[in-house]
């Protein structure tokens, strides 16, 4: 079977109501964003800020996804994140890491390094820029946006894989998925998901809702970018004269809620790769 089947055959899994339960430590920016797009993606969300509990949401509550958002990132939360993160590789649970903003300040750079020390992620997402000051080069990004040229992107996105052992994503007009074996690239979207606050944790939300469903993490994050550069078209399309950015965000939202597998896979325009 080729990527573009185990593509279909994830995306049908939101039909099944197996309800995956994702715990999510996120930024106070776009939590909202967050748990409706897990919800419309057939999951569970749930959320904790108290360091005493939060490793509890993985063994305990049997979560079987965890989603780290650095966007608001404190020495406490910093903790938490490093706690639950080593619960869920303890007991396999996978960890989907969004380091939104990082490249803000001295203390963001600090922490991603413990984290990334402390705790094996199983998806790394980001933006380009994002990407690039993790492997430690000088990024454009100004907070959480990135004004990168992303001609050559995948070098970079390669790097980053080989040396955490992990599935990158980056985010952007094309996005590209890499576990440094293999490359998947996801062409669809609309330039308008770069004005929207919360898209790319949204994109986060999909994928870990997605690996709560698979231990494959390069399928679900290539499912996590497909379903939210087809939802951007499918929003775009329903634009009418005067609406604005709000509007085509609402309608982002409705199309992942309801977006049927056919829909998915008629507009899907993915590319495999095999690397060496
Ligand atoms: N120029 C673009 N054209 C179309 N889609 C884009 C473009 N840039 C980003 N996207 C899409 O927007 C979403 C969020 O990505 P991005 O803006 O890179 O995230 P972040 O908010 O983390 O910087 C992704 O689905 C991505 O594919
Ligand atoms: C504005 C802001 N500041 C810290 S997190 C955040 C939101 C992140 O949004 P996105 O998911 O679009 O990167």
């Amino acid at each position: 079977m080729n990527l573009r089947n185990h593509v279909e055959k994830l995306y049908a899994q939101k039909f099944e109501e197996k309800y995956p339960l994702v715990c999510f430590l996120t930024n106070y920016v776009t939590v909202l964003d967050l748990v409706d797009m897990c919800i419309h993606s057939g999951g569970s969300p749930v959320l904790t800020d108290e360091i005493s509990e939060a490793h509890e949401m993985v063994e305990y509550s049997k979560s079987q996804a965890v989603v780290m958002n650095f966007g608001t990132i404190n020495r406490e939360y910093l903790d938490i994140m490093t706690l639950t993160g080593k619960t869920a590789n303890r007991v396999h649970v996978p960890v989907i890491l969004d380091p939104a903003a990082i490249t803000a300040s001295s203390f963001r750079k600090y922490a991603i390094e413990h984290l990334l020390k402390e705790v094996k992620v199983d998806i790394l997402k980001g933006n380009l820029g994002e990407i690039k000051f993790i492997l430690g080069y000088d990024t454009k990004n100004k907070g959480i946006d990135s004004f990168e040229d992303e001609d050559g992107a995948e070098k970079y996105c390669i790097e980053l894989a080989e040396k955490l052992g992990t599935v990158v994503v980056m985010t952007g007009k094309t996005d590209i998925i890499t576990d440094g074996k293999r490359m998947a690239k996801v062409s669809n979207g609309d330039a308008k998901l770069k004005k929207i606050c919360g898209a790319g944790s949204s994109v986060a939300a999909i994928m870990a809702t997605y690996s709560g469903l698979t231990e494959d993490y390069f399928l679900s994050a290539t499912v996590g970018c497909a379903v939210m550069g087809v939802a951007s078209e499918m929003a775009e399309e329903r634009m009418k004269e005067r609406e604005g950015i709000r509007t085509f965000k609402t309608y982002v939202h409705d199309a992942v809620s309801m977006m049927e597998t056919k829909e998915l896979m008629d507009r899907l325009n993915l590319m495999e790769i095999e690397l060496d």
